[in-house]
């Protein structure tokens, strides 16, 4: 599904990425977790052919970065990035919007094909805002506008979806509801990769985790033997303590001298 090795990135004298190797087969639900500016989003960028390293090599669904079309490879990959609500057009009504993904264009200028549309509203319904179809973008909250983003995501039937903070500025309430929505898809035939700053997003349905500090992986695997409280110091730096509860993590912060 996804296979990066020895990956490297150097901007000016800085190494902004270390000999990343990371395996992800399908079928499994990665996080990606580590501390701002470890080289997170930098990877999701190369996963989606944006940046290329300096040295190693990417292998995604099959194909080898470099001996393939990258907007070929696009099509098959549903990217939410922070920048992608920003991209859209506010007065838009929501399904335009959904619908506008099955092409990958960021908004129609002809009329949408019946089919399509029929798409669009039963995607939103999969994300519980079939009610809302009709509305301009505008008038959604957040939390809303990002479940919006994962519905048009998915009228391309995309094999890996890529997620960088998706709950960031979400209330509990909306973070739930859009875990929630996530957890609906999880279960088609896809792999996620998800980044978070925050622990307690590793939904049960997330197998793996990948713990990144300083451009490296600090460890990745099962999220059982990734999330111990030996690996958590090393990435974070930080005294801390990992609890589970139905099958979920959380983090106590001790006594930090910092
Ligand atoms: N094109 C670039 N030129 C120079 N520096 C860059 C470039 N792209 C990223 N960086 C730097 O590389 C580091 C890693 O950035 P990246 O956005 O991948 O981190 P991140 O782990 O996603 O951080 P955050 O959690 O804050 O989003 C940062 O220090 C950033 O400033």
């Amino acid at each position: 599904m996804i296979h990066l090795q020895g990956l490297t990135f150097r901007r000016g004298e800085r190494e902004i990425l270390r000999g990343v190797d990371l395996k992800i087969n399908p079928g499994e639900h990665w996080t990606l977790l580590g501390r701002n500016g470890c080289g997170k989003s930098t990877i999701l960028e190369m996963i989606t052919g944006y940046l290329f390293p300096t040295s190693g090599t990417i292998d995604v669904l099959g194909n080898r970065y470099g001996q393939v079309d990258v907007r070929e490879m696009r099509k098959r990959i549903g990217y939410i990035s922070p920048s992608l609500i920003e991209k859209m057009t506010l007065r838009d009504p929501v399904w335009e919007i959904v619908a506008s993904g099955a092409f990958a264009y960021l908004r129609f200028y002809e009329e949408v094909e019946d089919e399509v549309r029929e798409r669009a509203y039963i995607e939103l319904e999969r994300v519980g805002l079939r009610s809302l179809a009709e509305q301009p973008f505008s008038t959604l909250s957040q939390g809303e506008r990002k479940k919006v983003l994962l519905a048009r995501t998915m009228m391309a039937s995309p094999e890996l979806i890529i997620l960088d903070e998706p709950c960031a500025g979400l209330d509990l309430y909306e973070r739930e509801k859009f875990l929630y929505a996530l957890n609906e898809l999880s279960t088609r035939k896809l792999s996620i990769l998800y980044v978070t700053h925050h622990i307690e997003e590793i939904v049960p349905f997330f197998t793996h985790v990948a713990l990144m500090a300083q451009g490296k992986l600090v460890a990745s695997g099962l999220k059982r033997d990734v999330l111990t409280t030996d690996k958590l110091d090393e990435a974070y730096d930080l005294p801390l303590d990992i609890k589970w509860r139905d099958d979920r993590p959380w983090i106590e912060v001790g006594k930090v001298n910092l």
